[in-house]
Protein backbone atom coordinates (compact mmCIF):
# COMPACT_ATOMS: atom_id res chain seq x y z
CA UNK A 1 0.00 0.00 0.00
CA UNK A 2 1.12 4.04 -0.72
CA UNK A 3 0.86 6.30 1.93
CA UNK A 4 -2.08 7.34 0.44
CA UNK A 5 -3.99 4.34 0.74
CA UNK A 6 -2.42 3.74 4.04
CA UNK A 7 -4.35 6.49 5.48
CA UNK A 8 -7.45 5.87 3.23
CA UNK A 9 -7.68 2.54 5.26
CA UNK A 10 -6.84 4.22 8.69
CA UNK A 11 -9.90 6.17 8.36
CA UNK A 12 -12.21 3.18 7.28
CA UNK A 13 -10.37 0.95 10.49
CA UNK A 14 -10.06 3.64 12.97
CA UNK A 15 -12.06 7.16 12.46
CA UNK A 16 -15.18 8.72 14.15
CA UNK A 17 -18.15 9.58 12.84
CA UNK A 18 -19.01 13.21 12.75
CA UNK A 19 -21.73 15.85 11.16
CA UNK A 20 -20.54 18.48 9.97
CA UNK A 21 -22.50 21.74 9.78
CA UNK A 22 -21.28 23.25 6.36
CA UNK A 23 -22.39 20.24 4.57
CA UNK A 24 -24.89 18.40 6.47
CA UNK A 25 -23.04 15.51 6.18
CA UNK A 26 -21.15 13.13 7.94
CA UNK A 27 -17.61 12.56 7.73
CA UNK A 28 -15.62 9.60 8.96
CA UNK A 29 -12.74 11.47 10.44
CA UNK A 30 -9.07 11.03 11.75
CA UNK A 31 -6.76 13.85 13.39
CA UNK A 32 -3.47 14.55 12.35
CA UNK A 33 -1.90 12.58 9.21
CA UNK A 34 1.82 13.07 7.86
CA UNK A 35 2.42 12.40 4.36
CA UNK A 36 6.25 12.67 2.61
CA UNK A 37 6.81 13.44 -1.02
CA UNK A 38 10.60 12.81 -2.60
CA UNK A 39 10.92 15.65 -4.63
CA UNK A 40 14.74 14.67 -5.41
CA UNK A 41 14.28 11.44 -6.71
CA UNK A 42 10.81 12.88 -8.85
CA UNK A 43 8.61 9.87 -7.40
CA UNK A 44 5.32 11.87 -7.94
CA UNK A 45 3.02 10.95 -5.83
CA UNK A 46 -0.11 10.43 -8.21
CA UNK A 47 -3.26 8.31 -7.31
CA UNK A 48 -3.13 4.85 -9.44
CA UNK A 49 -6.02 2.78 -7.59
CA UNK A 50 -7.80 4.90 -9.72
CA UNK A 51 -7.50 7.77 -12.74
CA UNK A 52 -6.28 11.17 -11.23
CA UNK A 53 -7.09 13.75 -13.11
CA UNK A 54 -4.04 15.60 -12.26
CA UNK A 55 -4.21 18.49 -15.12
CA UNK A 56 -6.75 20.04 -13.09
CA UNK A 57 -5.02 19.82 -9.92
CA UNK A 58 -1.38 21.69 -11.53
CA UNK A 59 -4.14 23.97 -13.21
CA UNK A 60 -5.50 25.27 -9.95
CA UNK A 61 -2.11 25.06 -8.17
CA UNK A 62 -1.25 27.64 -11.28
CA UNK A 63 -4.46 29.69 -10.35
CA UNK A 64 -3.53 30.13 -7.15
CA UNK A 65 -0.02 31.42 -7.71
CA UNK A 66 -1.48 33.86 -10.25
CA UNK A 67 -3.38 35.23 -7.30
CA UNK A 68 -7.00 34.44 -9.28
CA UNK A 69 -9.99 34.98 -7.72
CA UNK A 70 -12.63 33.85 -9.90
CA UNK A 71 -13.79 30.33 -10.82
CA UNK A 72 -14.00 31.85 -14.57
CA UNK A 73 -10.53 32.23 -14.53
CA UNK A 74 -9.51 28.87 -12.95
CA UNK A 75 -11.97 27.29 -15.75
CA UNK A 76 -9.93 29.18 -18.54
CA UNK A 77 -7.03 27.02 -17.53
CA UNK A 78 -8.76 24.01 -17.36
CA UNK A 79 -9.80 23.64 -13.69
CA UNK A 80 -13.19 23.00 -12.81
CA UNK A 81 -13.33 22.98 -9.22
CA UNK A 82 -14.18 26.19 -8.12
CA UNK A 83 -17.41 25.93 -9.94
CA UNK A 84 -19.71 24.60 -6.94
CA UNK A 85 -17.83 26.92 -4.33
CA UNK A 86 -18.11 30.11 -5.88
CA UNK A 87 -22.11 29.33 -7.62
CA UNK A 88 -23.44 27.29 -5.65
CA UNK A 89 -22.98 27.36 -2.06
CA UNK A 90 -26.16 29.34 -0.36
CA UNK A 91 -24.10 31.47 2.56
CA UNK A 92 -21.82 32.39 -0.03
CA UNK A 93 -24.58 33.65 -2.61
CA UNK A 94 -26.39 36.01 -0.03
CA UNK A 95 -22.94 37.46 1.00
CA UNK A 96 -23.23 41.14 0.20
CA UNK A 97 -19.19 40.86 -0.61
CA UNK A 98 -19.86 38.34 -3.54
CA UNK A 99 -19.02 40.74 -6.56
CA UNK A 100 -21.07 38.38 -8.57
CA UNK A 101 -21.22 35.17 -11.31
CA UNK A 102 -17.76 32.99 -10.39
CA UNK A 103 -16.40 35.70 -7.54
CA UNK A 104 -14.61 33.03 -4.93
CA UNK A 105 -13.52 36.47 -3.19
CA UNK A 106 -10.25 37.01 -1.20
CA UNK A 107 -9.33 33.36 -0.78
CA UNK A 108 -5.75 31.50 -1.28
CA UNK A 109 -3.91 33.32 -3.93
CA UNK A 110 -5.27 36.51 -3.07
CA UNK A 111 -4.30 36.20 -0.10
CA UNK A 112 -0.71 34.88 -1.20
CA UNK A 113 -0.18 37.84 -3.85
CA UNK A 114 -2.36 40.87 -2.54
CA UNK A 115 -2.37 40.57 1.76
CA UNK A 116 -3.76 43.22 2.54
CA UNK A 117 -2.15 45.54 5.06
CA UNK A 118 -3.24 48.03 7.33
CA UNK A 119 -1.90 50.82 5.10
CA UNK A 120 -4.58 50.20 2.29
CA UNK A 121 -1.15 49.02 0.33
CA UNK A 122 -0.57 44.95 -0.24
CA UNK A 123 1.75 42.81 0.28
CA UNK A 124 3.31 39.64 -2.21
CA UNK A 125 4.16 37.24 0.34
CA UNK A 126 5.05 34.62 -2.97
CA UNK A 127 7.29 37.44 -4.44
CA UNK A 128 9.36 37.98 -1.34
CA UNK A 129 9.51 34.31 -0.81
CA UNK A 130 10.96 33.69 -4.41
CA UNK A 131 12.96 36.72 -3.91
CA UNK A 132 14.94 36.00 -0.36
CA UNK A 133 15.27 32.09 -1.73
CA UNK A 134 17.21 33.09 -5.05
CA UNK A 135 19.54 35.22 -2.96
CA UNK A 136 20.20 31.81 -0.97
CA UNK A 137 18.36 33.41 1.86
CA UNK A 138 16.35 31.40 4.33
CA UNK A 139 14.84 34.19 7.32
CA UNK A 140 13.05 31.42 9.32
CA UNK A 141 9.79 32.94 7.83
CA UNK A 142 10.02 32.30 4.16
CA UNK A 143 6.10 31.54 4.34
CA UNK A 144 3.43 31.71 2.14
CA UNK A 145 -0.26 31.59 3.89
CA UNK A 146 -3.56 32.11 2.31
CA UNK A 147 -5.06 31.77 6.22
CA UNK A 148 -6.54 35.56 6.75
CA UNK A 149 -9.32 35.08 9.78
CA UNK A 150 -9.78 38.66 9.79
CA UNK A 151 -11.03 38.17 5.51
CA UNK A 152 -12.85 35.18 6.26
CA UNK A 153 -16.00 36.47 5.58
CA UNK A 154 -14.69 38.14 2.34
CA UNK A 155 -14.17 34.55 0.93
CA UNK A 156 -16.55 31.58 0.12
CA UNK A 157 -14.55 28.58 1.96
CA UNK A 158 -11.66 29.18 4.75
CA UNK A 159 -8.70 28.06 2.83
CA UNK A 160 -7.87 24.30 3.26
CA UNK A 161 -4.02 23.74 2.63
CA UNK A 162 -3.43 27.16 3.84
CA UNK A 163 0.35 27.07 4.21
CA UNK A 164 3.95 26.23 2.89
CA UNK A 165 6.82 26.78 4.47
CA UNK A 166 10.07 26.64 2.80
CA UNK A 167 13.89 25.72 4.31
CA UNK A 168 16.66 26.15 2.47
CA UNK A 169 20.10 24.35 3.82
CA UNK A 170 22.65 25.69 1.69
CA UNK A 171 21.60 24.91 -1.44
CA UNK A 172 19.01 22.12 -0.82
CA UNK A 173 14.95 23.24 -0.37
CA UNK A 174 12.51 21.94 1.50
CA UNK A 175 9.29 22.71 1.51
CA UNK A 176 6.34 21.91 4.79
CA UNK A 177 2.58 22.31 4.05
CA UNK A 178 0.05 23.02 6.36
CA UNK A 179 -3.38 21.66 5.70
CA UNK A 180 -6.65 21.58 8.51
CA UNK A 181 -9.12 19.88 6.69
CA UNK A 182 -8.96 17.19 4.04
CA UNK A 183 -11.59 15.52 1.83
CA UNK A 184 -9.33 12.55 1.02
CA UNK A 185 -11.30 10.83 -1.68
CA UNK A 186 -11.45 14.12 -3.74
CA UNK A 187 -9.23 16.89 -2.30
CA UNK A 188 -6.29 15.26 -1.62
CA UNK A 189 -6.03 13.48 -4.76
CA UNK A 190 -5.12 17.18 -5.89
CA UNK A 191 -3.23 18.13 -2.99
CA UNK A 192 -0.64 16.05 -2.63
CA UNK A 193 0.17 17.05 -6.38
CA UNK A 194 0.20 20.58 -5.68
CA UNK A 195 2.78 20.05 -2.55
CA UNK A 196 5.51 17.98 -5.05
CA UNK A 197 5.01 20.56 -7.40
CA UNK A 198 5.09 23.67 -5.21
CA UNK A 199 8.03 22.13 -3.98
CA UNK A 200 9.75 21.54 -7.67
CA UNK A 201 8.50 24.61 -9.46
CA UNK A 202 9.94 27.06 -6.92
CA UNK A 203 13.18 25.29 -6.60
CA UNK A 204 13.42 25.54 -10.36
CA UNK A 205 12.75 29.31 -10.29
CA UNK A 206 14.72 29.58 -7.64
CA UNK A 207 17.91 27.68 -8.56
CA UNK A 208 18.09 25.86 -5.53
CA UNK A 209 17.90 21.88 -4.93
CA UNK A 210 14.46 20.29 -4.52
CA UNK A 211 14.65 17.60 -1.96
CA UNK A 212 11.83 16.49 0.70
CA UNK A 213 8.22 17.98 0.90
CA UNK A 214 6.41 17.32 4.06
CA UNK A 215 2.56 17.81 4.07
CA UNK A 216 0.75 17.66 7.34
CA UNK A 217 -2.72 17.23 7.54
CA UNK A 218 -5.04 18.06 10.83
CA UNK A 219 -8.70 16.66 10.30
CA UNK A 220 -8.69 13.82 7.36
CA UNK A 221 -12.30 12.85 6.52
CA UNK A 222 -14.05 10.67 4.07
CA UNK A 223 -17.55 11.93 3.16
CA UNK A 224 -20.62 9.11 4.18
CA UNK A 225 -21.79 9.63 0.44
CA UNK A 226 -17.94 8.21 -0.23
CA UNK A 227 -17.69 5.89 1.75
CA UNK A 228 -18.69 2.82 0.48
CA UNK A 229 -16.77 3.32 -2.91
CA UNK A 230 -13.71 3.62 -0.80
CA UNK A 231 -13.85 1.27 1.00
CA UNK A 232 -15.39 -1.41 -1.27
CA UNK A 233 -13.68 -0.74 -4.65
CA UNK A 234 -10.84 1.77 -4.12
CA UNK A 235 -9.48 0.10 -0.99
CA UNK A 236 -9.78 -3.53 -2.81
CA UNK A 237 -6.97 -2.06 -5.60
CA UNK A 238 -3.24 -2.89 -5.60
CA UNK A 239 -1.37 0.54 -6.14
CA UNK A 240 1.16 0.59 -9.46
CA UNK A 241 4.17 2.38 -8.88
CA UNK A 242 4.73 6.46 -8.87
CA UNK A 243 5.11 7.76 -12.01
CA UNK A 244 7.85 10.46 -12.62
CA UNK A 245 6.89 13.94 -13.73
CA UNK A 246 9.20 16.48 -15.93
CA UNK A 247 8.51 20.19 -15.61
CA UNK A 248 9.53 22.50 -19.06
CA UNK A 249 13.12 23.90 -17.66
CA UNK A 250 12.21 26.58 -19.92
CA UNK A 251 10.10 27.59 -16.80
CA UNK A 252 12.91 29.81 -14.57
CA UNK A 253 10.87 32.97 -13.38
CA UNK A 254 7.67 33.83 -11.65
CA UNK A 255 6.69 36.12 -14.39
CA UNK A 256 6.94 32.89 -16.71
CA UNK A 257 4.69 31.24 -14.15
CA UNK A 258 2.17 34.34 -14.69
CA UNK A 259 2.30 34.55 -18.00
CA UNK A 260 2.74 31.73 -20.29
CA UNK A 261 3.29 28.84 -18.59
CA UNK A 262 0.13 25.79 -18.94
CA UNK A 263 0.00 22.01 -17.83
CA UNK A 264 1.12 21.66 -21.04
CA UNK A 265 4.69 22.28 -19.29
CA UNK A 266 4.31 19.33 -17.01
CA UNK A 267 4.83 16.13 -18.70
CA UNK A 268 4.03 12.59 -17.36
CA UNK A 269 5.60 9.45 -17.53
CA UNK A 270 5.18 5.89 -16.75
CA UNK A 271 1.62 6.61 -14.98
CA UNK A 272 -0.53 3.21 -15.05
CA UNK A 273 -3.50 3.35 -13.29
CA UNK A 274 -6.51 1.47 -12.53
CA UNK A 275 -10.25 2.36 -13.85
CA UNK A 276 -12.06 6.24 -12.53
CA UNK A 277 -13.96 5.93 -9.65
CA UNK A 278 -16.31 9.08 -9.39
CA UNK A 279 -17.03 10.63 -5.58
CA UNK A 280 -19.65 12.60 -5.29
CA UNK A 281 -18.51 16.19 -3.99
CA UNK A 282 -20.34 18.08 -1.16
CA UNK A 283 -20.64 21.96 -1.59
N1 LIG B 1 -16.05 18.93 -0.30
C1 LIG B 1 -14.99 19.50 -0.88
N2 LIG B 1 -13.92 18.73 -1.18
C2 LIG B 1 -12.82 19.28 -1.78
O1 LIG B 1 -11.86 18.52 -2.03
C3 LIG B 1 -12.80 20.68 -2.05
C4 LIG B 1 -13.93 21.45 -1.73
N3 LIG B 1 -15.01 20.84 -1.15
N4 LIG B 1 -14.00 22.77 -2.03
C5 LIG B 1 -12.86 23.48 -2.55
C6 LIG B 1 -11.93 22.63 -3.28
C7 LIG B 1 -12.33 22.19 -4.66
N5 LIG B 1 -11.62 20.90 -4.77
C8 LIG B 1 -12.00 19.89 -5.63
C9 LIG B 1 -13.23 19.93 -6.24
C10 LIG B 1 -13.62 18.92 -7.10
C11 LIG B 1 -12.75 17.87 -7.36
C12 LIG B 1 -13.19 16.79 -8.31
O2 LIG B 1 -14.34 16.70 -8.65
N6 LIG B 1 -12.28 15.99 -8.79
C13 LIG B 1 -12.57 14.90 -9.70
C14 LIG B 1 -12.11 15.18 -11.12
C15 LIG B 1 -12.24 16.59 -11.53
C16 LIG B 1 -11.94 16.79 -13.01
O3 LIG B 1 -12.35 15.96 -13.83
O4 LIG B 1 -11.28 17.79 -13.33
C17 LIG B 1 -11.79 13.66 -9.28
O5 LIG B 1 -12.27 12.58 -9.61
O6 LIG B 1 -10.73 13.79 -8.66
C18 LIG B 1 -11.50 17.83 -6.74
C19 LIG B 1 -11.13 18.84 -5.89
C20 LIG B 1 -10.89 20.64 -3.58
N7 LIG B 1 -11.71 21.33 -2.63
O1 LIG C 1 -7.60 21.98 -1.32
C1 LIG C 1 -8.60 21.55 -0.71
C2 LIG C 1 -9.73 22.31 -0.51
C3 LIG C 1 -10.77 21.78 0.17
N1 LIG C 1 -10.72 20.52 0.65
C4 LIG C 1 -11.90 19.97 1.36
C5 LIG C 1 -11.81 19.69 2.82
C6 LIG C 1 -13.28 19.76 3.27
O2 LIG C 1 -13.92 18.53 2.96
C7 LIG C 1 -13.84 20.85 2.37
C8 LIG C 1 -13.83 22.20 3.03
O3 LIG C 1 -14.75 22.24 4.03
P1 LIG C 1 -14.52 23.01 5.42
O4 LIG C 1 -15.87 22.90 6.08
O5 LIG C 1 -14.18 24.44 5.09
O6 LIG C 1 -13.44 22.30 6.17
O7 LIG C 1 -12.98 20.88 1.25
C9 LIG C 1 -9.61 19.73 0.43
O8 LIG C 1 -9.55 18.55 0.83
N2 LIG C 1 -8.57 20.28 -0.24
Amino acid sequence: MSQYEQLCQRIVNEGTWLTNERTGQKCLTVINAELEYDVENKSFPLITTRKSFYKAAIAELLGYLRGYQSAAEFRLIGCNTWNANANENQAWLTNPHRKGEDDMGRVYGVQGRTWQKPDGSTLDQLAKVIDNLSKGIDDRGEIVTFYNPGEFDLGCLRPCMHTHNFSLLGKDLYLTSYQRSCDVPLGLNFNQIQVYIMLALVAQITGTNPKKAYHKIVNAHIYENQFELMRDVQLTRTPFPNPSLTINPKITSLKDLETWVTTDDFMLEGYEHHDAIVYPFSV
